[in-house]
């Protein structure tokens, strides 16, 4: 990039350490999908994972090996699994609360997971039916197999911004969790806006308070729409130096444990704001729209990006 084109790019977004490029981990058809009352067929599931991936996304969250009676939706995991087509150079990660799912999604194929836990103890009681702390001794078990079969472990730590339950989560304890986490061996630790109450200010208090534990090149940020604030708090959280944000097509998510938790921040957008800043993401925006287009389409649902909209693609 010429030196011109980066002082212009650091003075626009007011910080010397936004990355020339930023990793989008798309988490869609988990994410996205986990929340639909409807059961969605699996081949439209797979054909959604094998559109991301011909738009050119480098990660993309393909489902969760949870338990069915909690989350229905994601029973189909292995067959998504064996359906899909994987491409090389493309991750596709699954969720695994405990070791039972992290040894199905093995089975079937994984090559990365990731762990969820959260900064407030009502919501990891309500989600994953355990406190904080055992949620972490269940993540070492996972990750110390893991190890053992070389396979990459993400970690998201939810409600860092607030909870549908605790209502302010102080940012010194998501700095506490998000260190156990990184501590125990994830690799990444995504920070979730679980039901988008953040704001760039709150947004850039909590990451201030977490770079002190975790070394800001393994962190993400993950941010729900729910207040409109997605793009602002993402864009805070670059001009911080955060340099993997997570997004979903379509801006399709929600958590059926977080009341009030709406989609996420939409890829589509995201892709067009990066593109805009001269950021690369090696994603196709064009494909990504048809991608959206057809799962909102399967969904009779209107998109949430506004960069979809503004293209008519719906
Ligand atoms: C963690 C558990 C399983 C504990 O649930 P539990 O009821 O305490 O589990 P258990 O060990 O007592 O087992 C109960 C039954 O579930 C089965 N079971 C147990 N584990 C599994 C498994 N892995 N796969 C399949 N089946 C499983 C187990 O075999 C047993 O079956 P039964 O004997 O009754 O027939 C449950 O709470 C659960 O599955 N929770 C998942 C909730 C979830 O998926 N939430 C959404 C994802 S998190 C999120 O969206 C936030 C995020 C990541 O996006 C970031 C953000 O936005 O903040």
């Amino acid at each position: 990039m010429a030196t011109v084109k980066k002082a212009f790019l650091r003075r626009l977004v007011g910080s010397a350490s936004l990355r020339a490029r930023v990793k989008i981990v798309e988490v869609g058809p988990r994410d996205g999908l986990q929340n639909e009352k409807n059961i969605i067929p699996t081949p439209m599931k797979i054909k959604l994972i094998d559109m991301l991936s011909e738009a050119g996304l480098p990660v993309i969250e393909a489902t969760s090996f949870v338990s069915p009676k909690w989350v229905p939706q994601m029973a189909d995991h292995a067959e998504v699994m064996k359906g899909i087509q994987k491409f090389p150079g493309i991750s596709y990660p699954v969720l695994t609360p405990n070791f039972k799912g992290f040894q199905a999604a093995v089975a079937s194929g994984a090559k990365e997971v990731a762990v969820f836990g959260a900064a407030s103890e009502l919501f990891s009681k309500r989600n994953i039916n355990c406190s904080i702390d055992e949620s972490v001794r269940r993540f070492d078990e996972i990750l110390k197999a893991a190890r053992a079969a070389s396979i990459p472990v993400r970690g998201y730590v939810s409600c860092v911004l607030g909870c549908p339950y605790e209502g302010k989560i102080s940012p010194a304890k998501v700095a506490e969790v998000a260190k156990k986490m990184y501590s125990v061996g994830c690799y990444e630790i995504s920070l979730g806006d679980t039901i988008g109450v953040g704001t760039p200010g709150t947004m850039k208090d909590m990451l201030s308070a977490v770079m002190h534990e975790v070394p800001v090149a393994a962190l993400a940020v993950h941010c729900h729409d729910t207040y409109g604030q997605a793009l602002a708090n993402t864009l805070m959280a670059l001009q911080m130096g955060v340099s993997v944000v997570d997004s979903s097509v379509a801006g399709l998510g929600g958590c059926p444990y977080a009341h009030g938790a709406s989609g996420n921040l939409a890829t589509e957008d995201l892709v067009y704001m990066l593109a805009g800043l001269g950021v690369h993401t090696g994603v196709n925006l064009q494909k990504l729209l048809e991608a959206g287009a057809f799962i909102c389409q399967a969904l009779n649902r209107r998109t949430s990006s506004k960069v979809a909209q503004a293209t008519c693609k719906l």
